[in-house]
């Protein structure tokens, strides 16, 4: 019976085990740049089978908090390949994870002060994160945003590739595209976001456009086997709202399936919140969106997250439905989080408050077993 402890292959890598680092914003890359403690953080947790760091803006215009990093800057790409050599010199593996927030940002963040885009102009239910005058961070009300004039879209899309070429060559093993949570993908995929009348609106055909855009632009560019998406079909993070989401997303994923892609990270229920949390009105079918992709000859590692602990991410794995659990606010508090699964030890409790922002203390000052 396979466990959380064993290998797997996922695109041209044997991961050691099953256990994935989740993508988890910090806001502690000033000027989206990576330091020297991101290096120490990332490192503290190399032993996880994959890690998928923080989301990582491609371009200023797809930054939506302050203090998180970007792929957009010389200085940055330099910043990042220093993890990744830290990284890989401790045995680990790294993705990054390529995000555009879309309307989830601040006219503060944007370039030169503009309105944040999206595929329609409805402005996010939601707060993001600046930095005020005192130079303390705080959340704040989103921005109106405006909508993508079709004619930029495919500028967006070349942004993804040259994010992911510019990864590659700094040293990631693989990219996880941002899909989920109301970011700029999501915002086009759900019908509560967007309200386009143009190829990119309306039908579910239409609506998943620009998400196949990016996967075929990345995926071309390097290599579908160091590829991977991340999808939350009913979280309602960041306002995303759908009233039909299983039609939606078993059509989308029956399309990754024709691009050899390394993985596939699922989200289920709310994001950090209600594993039943629905859209609609009826129960999402998780095991069902896998068949729909396996169906059409999928065959990316299936990564799931959201809420496991040991017993369930150990049943999801045997079972078979899922191949890879990502854990999130579980890595926060325990670098060691594989040593503790494997001996069923005690985990550390993560400490909200320092979440997002500040230095060393509640991101590198953690303990790990004796
Ligand atoms: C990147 C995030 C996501 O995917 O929701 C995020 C951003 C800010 C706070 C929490 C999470």
């Amino acid at each position: 019976m396979t466990t959380l402890f064993d290998p797997i292959q996922l695109g041209d890598m044997l991961l050691p085990n099953r256990i994935a680092m989740a993508p988890l914003t910090r806001n502690r890359s000033p000027g989206a740049i990576p330091n020297d403690l991101n290096v120490t953080y990332y490192v503290q947790r190399a032993t996880a089978g994959l890690l998928i760091s923080e989301g990582t803006a491609i371009t200023q215009q797809g930054q939506g908090y302050a203090q998180v990093p970007g792929l957009y800057k010389p200085e940055a790409l330099a910043g990042w390949r220093k993890v990744t050599d830290a990284v890989h010199e401790a045995g680990g593996h790294i993705a990054v994870q390529l995000w555009h927030v879309g309307r989830v940002s601040h006219t503060s963040l944007q370039p030169g002060g503009a309105a944040p885009v999206a595929p329609s102009a409805i402005r996010a239910r939601s707060k993001t994160y600046v930095i005020g005058e005192d130079g303390s961070g705080a959340f704040v009300d989103t921005s109106e945003p405006r909508a993508l004039e079709l004619s930029e879209i495919p500028g967006i899309v070349e942004d993804y590739r040259r994010a992911a070429r510019d990864a590659i060559d700094c040293g990631f093993d693989a990219v996880e595209i941002h899909g989920a949570n109301g970011y700029l993908i999501d915002q086009f995929l759900r019908s509560g976001t967007n309200h386009r009348t143009d190829a990119y609106g309306g039908s579910i055909e239409n609506r998943v456009r620009f998400a196949l855009e990016v996967v075929e632009a990345v995926a071309k560019e390097i290599g579908g086997n160091r590829t991977g998406i991340r999808i939350s079909p009913v979280t309602p993070a960041n306002d995303a709202s759908d009233p039909d989401p299983q039609p939606l997303f078993n059509h989308l994923v029956e399309q990754f399936a024709a691009f050899d892609l390394a993985f596939i990270h699922v989200i289920e229920g709310a994001t950090g919140g209600d594993r039943d949390f629905r859209q609609g009105d009826r129960p999402f079918d998780w095991a069902g969106l896998k068949a729909a992709y396996r169906g059409k000859g999928g065959k990316a590692v299936w990564m799931t997250n959201n809420a496991y602990d040991r017993a369930s991410a150990m049943a999801a794995v045997a079972s078979g439905y899922a191949d890879m659990v990502s854990f999130g606010r579980e890595y926060i508090a325990n670098p060691d989080l594989v040593r503790r699964l494997k001996e069923n030890a005690e985990l550390n409790t993560p400490n909200r408050a320092t979440f997002y922002g500040g230095g060393a203390e509640g991101y590198t000052d953690y303990p790990v077993l004796a």
